[in-house]
């Protein structure tokens, strides 16, 4: 339990505005002391009762032990089997259901034919997974064909069309089986919170505070937002909105209600501050973040630091490579199981006998993903993958993966920016992926997009002591500063 701290003039004001009982958006800015903030929340006003949703169990635990007790801390998922997941929880116990039986329950008993290629019943299974997942982290009332998912090979505007009216009725009925508590699918946990969203629930709470509200999954925010009873609070960092590629939304965005900031940090001092700054600046942003006094942060070369930060994947899993090298105990967080297995689907396309990796399956040989990588400029987490498998083989990548450490014992942390997300280390290095976007065809400066300005702020700000920025130097000369 941290101890009672005084509150900053925006932490006051915050207190304030919120005791008038009006709806609030507060913009916090990385490590500004977010749970600090809403924790004086709940304990201004002990006769009202709240809700603080978590964006992760971690987070709702860590929130259970600090919160008073007039605020329930709990994830989305949590709040939602409380209320109809339990219905359902022998379903969840339930193991996998494989692809062939789930084509059975389906009745999809002949393959599909979409352009050139041909869809197994089991691949048929996939999709149609992927429709009702889509549909699940979604605010959509019914399944349509937008929840047809766009694959690699299989994304021609006739494509589409085929696959639309094939997998339309199938995910209707793969999500009629799930609402049933006889149902025979694999019920998962997103299927009960979906459930629970469509029976438009009203939670007996005086607030609801939004955690991580900038990348919120849609389902999520949707019940937020429905709470029209209660006093809504979201809080996040538009500037961190980094989840959009994956249907997260910012529901600070359109959301009405009174916008306050938070922008002294407690993590870092002025040097990570005047560099997480700049990018705010890049984006345009109203925030400008205040680095903590008494930490005596720098922005300088690291020769060993506690965490290295990359954009890709691939580059995630060549710098581990190099570490293990060296013999340094290297963690990859969120593990490597991904890289590993499409490793070996690459291994098994090499050898002419196809694969059932979700992203690979449109493709019957390696070659047909090396043409796919090389035209489609929007592949290029895949495309970094597909390279390092050409360069190094794909058993030497399951062989590194095999050999990562857990966090707990590692002497080195790897991680995408993306996966770093929440987290902090005394000292990060920027790896050598990011940096300047490929200059345009008459070499002037190509546009650095919102989405790599976001990626590059939440890779910065994770440094509490030393930052390595490396490449991402480029910002001062975007922004016309004098170089270091
Ligand atoms: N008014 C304050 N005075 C001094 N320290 C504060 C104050 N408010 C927050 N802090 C400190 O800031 C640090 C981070 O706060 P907190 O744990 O609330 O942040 P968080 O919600 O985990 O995430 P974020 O860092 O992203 O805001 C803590 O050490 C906390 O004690």
């Amino acid at each position: 339990m941290s101890a009672r701290r005084t509150p900053t003039p925006e932490q006051a004001e915050i207190v304030a505005s919120y005791r008038t009982g009006q709806d609030l958006v507060i913009e916090a800015g990385a490590g500004t002391g977010k749970t600090t903030t809403l924790k004086m929340l709940a304990t201004a006003t002990p006769g009202r009762k709240g809700t603080y949703i978590a964006y992760n169990r971690a987070i709702a635990d860590d929130a259970k032990v600090d919160f008073p007790s007039n605020v329930l801390c709990s994830t989305a998922h949590g709040l939602a089997m409380r209320a109809v997941g339990r219905q359902y929880r022998h379903r969840l116990d339930r193991g996998r259901v494989p692809a062939r039986a789930a084509a059975r329950i389906l009745r999809i008993n002949e393959p599909l034919a979409v352009g050139d290629k041909i869809l197994s019943p089991t691949q048929q299974v996939y999709l149609v997974n992927e429709m009702v997942k889509k549909f699940c982290n979604s605010n959509a009332t019914e399944i349509t064909g937008k929840q047809v998912p766009r694959k690699p090979g299989l994304d021609s505007d006739g494509d589409m069309r085929v696959l639309q009216a094939a997998l339309v009725p199938l995910a209707r009925r793969a999500w009629e089986d799930l609402t049933r508590r006889d149902g025979r699918l694999r019920f998962e946990h997103r299927h009960y919170l979906k459930i629970w969203e469509l029976s438009k629930p009203r939670l007996p709470v005086d607030y609801v505070l939004l955690d991580e509200a900038q990348d919120a999954n849609p389902v999520i925010a949707s019940i937020v937002e429905s709470q029209d009873h209660a006093q809504r609070i979201m809080v996040g960092d538009r500037n961190q909105a980094i989840y959009g590629w994956n249907g997260a939304i910012d529901a600070m965005a359109n959301f009405k209600g009174k916008r306050l900031q938070l922008s002294q940090s407690f993590r870092f001092g002025e040097a990570v501050a005047e560099e997480a700054n700049k990018w705010l600046t890049f984006l345009g942003a109203d925030l400008r973040l205040t680095g903590f006094e008494r930490i005596n942060s720098a922005v300088e070369p690291i020769d060993y630091p506690d965490a290295i930060l990359c954009r890709t994947n691939a580059q995630a899993l060549t710098q581990a490579m190099a570490a293990l090298r060296q013999n340094i105990r290297v963690a990859l967080v969120g593990g490597g199981a991904r890289l590993s297995k499409l490793a070996e689907a690459a291994t098994s396309l090499k050898a002419g006998i196809g694969c059932d990796h979700p992203e690979l399956f449109a493709f019957t040989s390696w070659g047909q993903v090396q043409d796919y990588v090389e035209q489609d400029p929007d592949a290029e987490d895949l495309a970094g993958m597909v390279k390092l498998i050409d360069e190094v083989g794909a058993e030497k990548v399951i062989e590194a993966v095999d050999q990562l450490t857990d966090e707990r014992y590692a002497a080195l942390i790897i991680s995408t920016a993306h996966k770093a997300k929440g987290r902090e280390w005394n000292s990060v290095q920027i790896a050598s992926d990011f940096g300047e976007p490929k200059p345009n065809k008459d070499g002037s400066p190509s546009n650095v997009s919102d989405e790599e300005a976001m990626l590059s702020y939440v890779a910065v700000t994770r440094a509490k002591l030393t930052l390595d920025r490396g490449p991402l130097e480029y910002i001062d000369e975007r922004l016309g500063l004098a170089v270091r």
